[in-house]
């Protein structure tokens, strides 16, 4: 019996219902995943999931003495917890199309659901906002959900008429499996630069864990697009050779979507583009040129799963930005004040170095590092800051358990000249205050959040409520 397509059955009867990698969550007649988790194994919850009602358990290792129920023992848990959810929750949709990358995921995906609306076709992005359906958001924890949530999520999908969806794949999702499972028509890379080696031990593992997406994941025959502008992008265009893909190489140096030229219209561009041997232009609403390289490769991601070439150039006129990247919140005394999601240094260095040419006057940045990740980019952070902008305030982004002012410290060690105020709202009323006419002031590191994390609690904070509180009080 499949998972919600019937009454459960008692505690014992025999009848598998669905699949659960939390013992907390297991209902009567579940099979328990139990996964090698960061913290802990999840053997050690077996005896919890067989009160619950679990009827077997599926391990890496079988758990000590006898829990009562038929212990499955396989030798990639959580490969194994991702395939058997994509087959629990069917039907799915029936195309899926997936980005990784360590800037530019969101904006893609967000992308690639847009162009598929231009086009008429009913889609759903899956990413760091959420799931994004043409009138609906979601938010959820993840940037790749667990497995079991995400094939749940896409059956609901799938029964209201989706039958596209874009994923965002990070690389934790694929170390961690969550992916496995799906056969992606269509697979994507944007770039690489440091992230997450709080995590992955070095680039090295970083980038193996990212090239999961190309060599394990993608159907056969399916397209693989690379952004062959990125330094790193040789090892995704052999994976994607390597895996027998129809490769679609895209940026200035791209066979598939060439870029001629770009040139500032407004905050907007005007963008000139050669399609396999075709002359098409276009105007992108949307500031930096590397929205420019995130367009194109949805728009190849697009057209791989089946959007008219067409339609595909068409929609990027009317595309809009995934909200809190680079988004133009408001202007004050003359100034003009962005909201940007870059919590990374090549993300915070491309904000910067894109809104540089729209200050006539002064670039004032305000941001912070998050607590209990990767330390190493707290002062490459800072010294990116004070070499590219003129005014340069520290504050706080989701301390977490860590004590804020070390954070702030770390930071301010590889910012040169900048100031310190802790409190986030202080910090964007002061900078925005303070702005004077042809300035351009960046609030970054929390683009779309809605909550500054403190210890292990979340309150309410949002970077555009303060901005538009400083500019209205
Ligand atoms: C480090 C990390 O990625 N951890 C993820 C991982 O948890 P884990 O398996 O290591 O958890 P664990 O606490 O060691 O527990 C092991 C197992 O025991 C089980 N357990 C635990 C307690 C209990 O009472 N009973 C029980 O069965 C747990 O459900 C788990 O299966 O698997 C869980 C289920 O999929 C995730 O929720 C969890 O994400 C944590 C919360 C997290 O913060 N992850 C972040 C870092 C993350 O994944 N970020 C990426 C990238 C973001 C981006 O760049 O945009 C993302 O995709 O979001
Ligand atoms: N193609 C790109 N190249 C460099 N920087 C980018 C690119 N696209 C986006 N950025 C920067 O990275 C930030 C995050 O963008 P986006 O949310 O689209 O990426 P992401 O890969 O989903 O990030 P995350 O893993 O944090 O969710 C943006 O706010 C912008 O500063
Ligand atoms: N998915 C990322 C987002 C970081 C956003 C930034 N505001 C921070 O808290 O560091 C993470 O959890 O590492
Ligand atoms: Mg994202």
């Amino acid at each position: 019996m499949l998972e919600g397509s019937g009454a459960r059955p008692k505690k014992g009867l025999g009848a598998v219902f669905g699949l659960n990698s939390d013992s907390r969550r297991i209902e009567p007649g579940d099979i328990f995943f139990a996964l090698p988790g960061a913290k802990v194994h999840g053997n050690q919850f077996v005896s919890d999931a067989v009160d619950r009602g679990a009827l077997a358990v599926v391990t890496d290792t079988a758990p000590p003495g006898d829990p009562g129920v038929p212990i499955i023992v396989v030798k990639d848990v959580r490969a194994a917890y991702a395939r058997a959810a994509s087959r629990v929750f069917e039907p799915q949709p029936e195309i899926q199309v997936a980005v990784t990358g360590t800037n530019g995921k969101t904006s893609v995906a967000s992308f690639v659901r847009q162009i598929w609306e231009h086009a008429g076709i009913a889609g759903a992005s899956i990413g760091t906002l959420g799931i994004e359906t043409a009138n609906r958001r979601i938010e959820g924890a993840l940037t790749t959900p667990d497995s079991r949530t995400l094939h749940q999520a896409m059956r609901a999908l799938k029964a209201q008429g989706i039958d596209h969806v874009a994923l965002e794949a990070s690389s934790h999702g694929l170390d961690q499996h969550r992916l496995d499972g799906i056969h992606f028509e269509a697979v994507a890379f944007t770039n690489l630069s440091r992230d997450h080696l709080d995590y992955h031990a070095d680039m090295d593992e970083y980038r193996n864990a990212k090239l999961r997406l190309f060599t394990d994941l993608l159907v056969d025959g399916g397209a693989a697009v690379v952004n062959v502008d990125d330094p790193e992008h040789e090892q995704f265009m052999f994976a994607a050779l390597s895996a027998s893909a129809t490769l679609l190489t895209v940026g200035r140096e791209g066979a598939y979507i060439e870029i001629l030229s770009i040139e500032p219209e407004g905050y907007g561009q005007r963008v000139e583009i050669r399609h396999i041997g075709e002359k098409v232009s276009f105007h992108l609403q949307i500031p930096g040129e590397f929205q420019v390289s995130n367009a194109l490769v949805a728009a190849a991601l697009a057209m791989s799963s089946g959007v008219d070439k067409t339609d595909a150039f068409a929609a990027l006129s009317q595309l809009v930005g995934a909200r809190g990247r680079l988004e133009l919140v408001g202007e004050y005394n003359g100034a003009a004040i962005f909201v940007d999601y870059s919590h990374k240094p090549e993300a915070l260095r491309m904000a910067l170095s894109t809104l540089r040419p729209y200050a006539k006057n002064k670039l004032s940045v305000v941001f912070g590092c998050g607590g209990d990740r990767d330390k190493g980019k707290r002062p490459q952070m800072g010294e990116i800051a004070s070499d590219l902008a003129d005014v340069v305030i520290v504050t706080d982004d989701n301390p977490r358990t860590e004590e804020a002012a070390s954070i702030r410290a770390e930071v301010l060690a590889g910012a040169k000249g900048a100031r310190e105020i802790a409190d986030r709202k202080v910090a964007i009323r002061e900078s925005v205050r303070a702005l004077q006419p042809g300035d351009v002031l960046l609030v970054a590191g929390k683009g779309h959040e809605t909550y500054q994390i403190i210890g292990t609690t979340k309150h309410h904070f949002s970077d555009h409520e303060e901005v538009l509180a400083a500019i209205n009080t």
